[in-house]
């Protein structure tokens, strides 16, 4: 089957300029989102690759191109809209989409990613224009390698790969739940310097146990109920296998399996292919980070605190991990941390003599712990605990309510509370709230971006407890070190490196603002990189023997910024050459 093998190279001029040799011209080059520079190609380059007559005359810099694509974007009304917009840029032209993206980081974050993208998986269908990523769905399990074939990235490093079974906190999204694969790479690019062109967002189309979503003729997905056990796990193998073998260098990205799945695939593929659980090891990273600056904010240890954790799913489970960890670094044997971490499901607090899912176990307490307790609903373990720390990983919005934001008060004069679930509807609780009921005593922070909190005059910053300060920079660091594998000393790495820069470069919150991202991502992944080269499973030659401050520098090298290179066609080939 013909493909286009490679349609441009990256090259270098004799005085060491970059400049892209490219071997598309004329009008379909102005589709590629990847070479598009639309109104930027200079009269030379039109001329030379077959693009006059097809633009407008006037010629624009990458910064005009900016100030035209802003004006645009403030003229859209919704939220939605604005992300419809953004990802039409996107797939347009990706320079000055990222461009874009990082003069107005703070603005457009919550338009590509948490909460507006949570939309955008909900409209997928509806709102769909252009082909991007990779949509694998059952039809093609037996044929996955030849269709991963059939994508024109040459060198992709970093997957996102999602089955849509729990987006969020709002469910199984069928085929929607690309749009999520498409947002968490849009952070990598952004914050984790990993270039456009070595990003691959995944579907992973097992169908849909939505009987709506099979039913609408608008669907887009495969409409069968999902796959479930042996043919389930040959699916996902498949994906696997076929990654494997056309970008042996990836690393995957697990984004939204519900708790059913997301453990038994981290597991299965953790020492397969590099890989990690978002929701799991990355709100891990991010939560026990937040808890540590929140715990340094008013002077005390994490190892005295009491810490309740309301949802027992991937993200609870990870969170639970992490904070058990984080105890632990503080001296606390497990049998000390058993009595000051809890977790609670649906059906009340976890506890050893329950019939539980297996991954459910570890984070049980002994029945011995709560012999005489009144109840194991939420409100009663916050009493009976004495909890200092309330955590929202159910997804079930504002559940959090004033009787128990004022039992975990009562328990700690400053009392620290992340209601943590996306998107805003699904929060457990508004900051606004949580602080008027604690005296503007609480700790807050959220999953999803809150504006600034004013009480009796006193202005309140919300941190945004979500694991996009973990993940670009931890993915960013297992691409560049080529590691082997994702381990959990990574993982809980990024946390304290986050926790650290936070207390450096922003000492009085509980996560940096959302416009050091990128800072944030940078030191997230010098310190994962180092351990990836302490731990022995970093492949990368050239990484093993630098120094710190030579490592930041070699991460710093590797960042992709949005910037036009020159362009130029082959060596004596002709310009009209499609
Ligand atoms: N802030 C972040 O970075 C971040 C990261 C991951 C997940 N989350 C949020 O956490 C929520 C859950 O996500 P997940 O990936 O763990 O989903 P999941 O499907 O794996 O788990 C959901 C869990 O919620 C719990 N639950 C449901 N109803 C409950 C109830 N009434 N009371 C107590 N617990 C209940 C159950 O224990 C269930 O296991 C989502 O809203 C998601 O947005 C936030
Ligand atoms: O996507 C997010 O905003 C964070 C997290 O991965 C989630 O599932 O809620
Ligand atoms: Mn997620």
């Amino acid at each position: 089957m013909a493909h286009i093998s490679r349609y441009y190279d990256v090259k270098r001029d004799p005085a060491g300029h970059r400049f892209l040799e490219v071997r598309v011209t004329g009008f379909p080059l102005l589709h590629l989102p990847l070479l598009n520079k639309s109104t930027a190609f200079t009269e030379e380059e039109r001329r030379l690759l077959g693009l006059e007559g097809l633009l407008p005359p006037g010629v624009s810099s990458l910064e005009e191109q900016k100030e035209r694509a802003y004006l645009r974007f403030r003229q859209q009304g919704t939220p939605l809209e604005k992300h419809a917009y953004l990802r039409n840029l996107q797939d347009h032209n990706e320079v000055l989409f990222f461009a874009l993206l990082e003069d107005h980081v703070e603005e457009m974050l919550p338009i590509i990613y948490t909460p507006t993208v949570g939309e955008a998986v909900q409209q997928f269908s509806r709102l769909y224009r252009y082909p991007r990523g990779f949509a694998m769905s059952t039809a093609h399990v037996e044929r996955a390698r030849e269709l991963l074939g059939n994508v024109h990235l040459q060198d992709v490093r970093m997957i996102v790969a999602t089955d849509s079974s729990a987006i969020l906190g709002i469910g199984d999204q069928g085929f929607g739940g690309m749009a999520i694969s498409i947002g968490k790479l849009s952070l990598y690019t952004v914050a984790g310097g990993v270039g456009p062109d070595k990003t691959l967002p995944v579907e992973l189309d097992v169908g849909t146990g939505r009987q709506d979503l099979i039913e609408d003729p608008l669907y887009l997905g495969a409409r069968h109920p999902r796959l479930t056990g042996e043919a389930y796990d040959a699916f996902i193998d498949a994906f696997v296998q076929a990654v494997q073998e056309r970008y042996p260098k990836a690393i995957i990205q697990w984004e939204d399996f519900s708790k059913d799945t997301a453990f038994r695939v981290l597991e299965r593929y953790r020492k397969v292919v590099p890989s990690f659980n978002d929701d799991i090891q990355g709100t891990g990273a991010v939560t026990l980070a937040g808890v540590l600056r929140a715990c340094a904010l008013k002077g005390e240890w994490l190892r005295d605190q009491v810490v309740v954790i309301h949802g027992a799913g991937a993200g609870g489970a990870g969170v639970a991990a992490a904070i058990r960890e984080g105890m632990g670094r503080e001296g606390l044997a497990p049998e000390e941390v058993a009595h000051r971490v809890f977790v609670l499901d649906s059906r009340g607090l976890l506890t050893d003599d329950r019939r539980m899912e297996d991954y459910k176990q570890p984070l049980a307490t002994p029945k011995g712990i709560t012999e005489g307790w009144a109840g194991t609903d939420l409100l009663t373990v916050v009493r009976e605990a004495g909890a200092t720390v309330l955590l929202g990983l159910s997804g079930q919005g504002g559940i959090f309510n004033e009787p128990i934001v004022r039992a975990v008060h009562a328990n700690a004069a400053r009392p620290i509370i992340f209601p943590l679930s996306n998107p805003t509807s699904n929060t457990e609780a508004l900051p606004e709230d949580v602080l008027r009921w604690t005296d503007g005593q609480a700790i807050v922070a959220t999953g999803s971006p809150f504006p600034d909190v004013t009480l009796e005059g006193q202005t309140y910053q919300i941190g945004q407890g979500n694991n996009a300060f973990i993940f670009p920079g931890l993915g960013f660091a297992a691409v560049l070190t080529r590691a082997s594998e994702i381990t959990e000393g990574m993982v809980a790495e990024a946390a304290y490196a986050l926790a650290d820069f936070t207390a450096r470069e922003s000492p009085e919150r509980t996560y940096p603002p959302t416009r050091a991202l990128r800072d944030a991502s940078r030191a997230v992944a010098l310190r994962v990189a180092r351990q990836a080269i302490t731990e022995g499973v970093a492949r990368e030659e050239r990484v093993q023997n630098l120094n710190d401050e030579e490592l930041d520098a070699f991460i710093e090298s590797r960042f992709w910024f949005p910037k036009y290179l020159p362009y130029r066609t082959a060596e004596g080939a002709s310009p009209d050459l499609t």
